[in-house]
């Protein structure tokens, strides 16, 4: 039947009983009359004298995300005459027009001193490659937990998110960004932190981590320390989108604590002999390459060392999906070439700190863009639902909620586009000397307020926040996995202490109250 037939509400009400039963939702006319014994939700509550031949828009999306009558379109046999439809999806690549659910400078009539004609562009392509290219995906590889798709990893490599992704510098040189749209020399750290924040806007935390988080990690030290013939092979292979690389720090025996490992590099005629064990490796299940803190007998170094024999991958079951690849690894008498050396022997902590502070950013700009993420699905659900016959919003104790997530929200992406501004005026080691705090303080504040924002989600949404599918399906899945955040690239407790013992480091020796 025409999916344009017309029908008059009148017409609809007639069916309206077990075997002969349509509803009327935003405008459209559905029949569910075969479908009604297959509702997940019950027969029961579509013969309801208020659902069964009326129009049940509201008590439809008080149950109901859109994406349930999208899936069902085939159900749909009319629309009721005169009457348009009111509710639509944003486009693809579209802003959203609700309330603080994009940042303030792609918000109509905002200004911002950061952002310029370049960064707009640049985030218009990002935001919809990644809903054509990446979201379908992250949908799947969440529900399967197999790895991400090979299709897109060479579609990141043929626009270069995967160089892009390792921020501004000489390794973009030569590259067509985003089909020309940015010039390499053009790239700062803007454009990175939109490339972050559009990448996780998803609600997929473990298929984020496998989209090669292990590399933008474990990569840094072998483009930075790595000997030219090592480091432009595995380089090439990486942003053509064919091999992935993990960073092997963390052990049973040592996380935050890095000089603790125990991994020990063995030095022989050969080369180097490598026999230990890492814990909690993102992306080591697939990795081709691992990058590998070890001691040695001057210390710690660092080493690159390919899959091979001796190296075994297991992997760990944590709260999010095996689409990360979170591995538990052995090396047992592994022998790498001297030539896979990261840096000098002896200096490996020097290499293995190198990347942090940037690394810590980049994670900071994931945990806003899901946090803002978190903020617009409860703005929706508190408008939408209704107790009591009124919208949830009509309770003061919700607005209070929401008001609490909004500043928290703002008030983290403005500290970050700061220290971003930061980093774009200053070399690496004025980075090093000025931003290490500052970096440290706000990744911890973006995921303290995160948890925050995820207890508040669930109180907001109540059973449908700890229940997986459905109406509040992002939540639960935000508040399982915002642990995450906290943890990877040091724990919240580290790196504020970080951070005080920093600025002890610079207290004027003459300063007194
Ligand atoms: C086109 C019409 C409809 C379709 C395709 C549909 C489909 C579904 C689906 C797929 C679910 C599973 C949960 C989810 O994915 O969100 C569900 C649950 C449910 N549906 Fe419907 N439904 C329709 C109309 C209605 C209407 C008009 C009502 C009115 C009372 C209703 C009441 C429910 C209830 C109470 C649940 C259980 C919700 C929960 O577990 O929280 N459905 N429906």
């Amino acid at each position: 039947m025409s999916t344009t037939k017309q029908f008059t509400a009148e017409e609809v009400s007639k069916h309206n009983t077990d075997g002969d039963l349509w509803v009327t939702i935003d405008s459209k006319v559905y029949d569910l009359s075969k479908f009604a014994k297959m509702h997940p939700g019950g027969l029961s509550v579509l013969l309801d004298q208020d659902v069964a031949g009326q129009d049940a828009t509201d008590v439809f999306f008080g149950l109901h995300r859109h994406e349930v009558l999208l899936k069902y379109t085939r159900l749909q046999i009319g629309i009721i005459d005169g009457e348009e439809q009111q509710i639509a999806s944003p486009a693809i690549g579209a802003l959203s027009s609700v309330p603080y659910a994009e940042p303030t400078w792609l918000n109509p009539g905002f200004h911002s001193p950061y952002y310029t004609e370049s960064h707009r562009r640049f985030q218009t392509a990002v935001r919809k490659f990644m809903e054509e290219v990446i979201m379908p995906d992250a949908t799947l590889r969440e529900e399967d937990g197999k790895r991400p798709s090979q299709a897109v990893f060479d579609a990141m490599a043929r626009t270069n998110i995967l160089a892009m992704r390792l921020g501004p510098g000489p390794h973009l040189k030569g590259r067509v960004l985003m089909d020309g749209l940015v010039k390499p020399e053009e790239f700062d750290y803007f454009h990175e932190l939109i490339m972050a924040q559009e990448g996780s806007r998803f609600h997929a935390r473990g298929y984020l981590d496998g989209l090669g988080g292990g590399t933008y990690i474990g990569l840094p030290p072998i483009l930075n320390f790595g000997q030219p013939a090592v480091r432009d092979k595995i380089v090439g292979e990486v942003f053509a989108g064919k091999k992935l690389v993990c960073l092997a720090i963390t052990e049973a025996f040592a996380g935050s604590d890095v000089a603790g490992l125990k991994t020990f590099a063995k030095k022989t005629d050969k080369g180097w002999l490598v026999t230990g064990t890492k814990k909690w490796i993102t992306n080591g299940t697939m990795a081709d390459y691992f990058t590998v803190g070890c001691r040695s007998e001057k210390g710690m170094v660092v080493l690159v060392i390919e899959r091979g024999p001796g190296i075994e991958t297991k992997p760990i079951k944590t709260s999010y999906s095996p689409a990360a690849g979170t591995a538990y690894i052995t090396f047992d008498n592994v022998l790498v070439p001297f030539e896979n050396t990261l840096g000098e022997d002896g200096d490996g902590l020097r290499v293995i700190l190198s990347n942090f502070n940037h690394e810590r950013w980049g994670m900071t700009c994931n945990s806003i863009g899901s946090q803002r993420a978190i903020v617009e699905e409860c703005l929706k659900w508190a408008t939408q639902r209704k107790v009591f016959g009124k919208p949830l919003t009509s309770q003061a104790v919700i607005r209070s909620k929401l008001a609490a997530m909004i500043s928290r929200v703002e008030s983290a992406q403005a500290w970050l586009e700061n220290v971003t501004y930061q980093m774009c005026h200053m070399d690496y080691k004025q980075q090093s000397t000025h931003l290490a705090g500052q970096i440290a303080f706000v990744k911890m504040y973006a995921t303290k307020t995160a948890q925050e924002t995820a207890a508040d989600a669930v109180q907001i949404f109540g059973g449908r926040g700890i229940s997986r599918g459905g109406m509040g399906k992002h939540i639960e899945h935000y508040h399982r996995t915002v642990p995450f955040d906290s943890v990877l690239g040091g724990a919240e407790d580290v790196l504020g202490d970080l951070g005080v013992r920093q600025a002890m480091r610079k207290m004027p020796r003459n300063s007194r109250l």
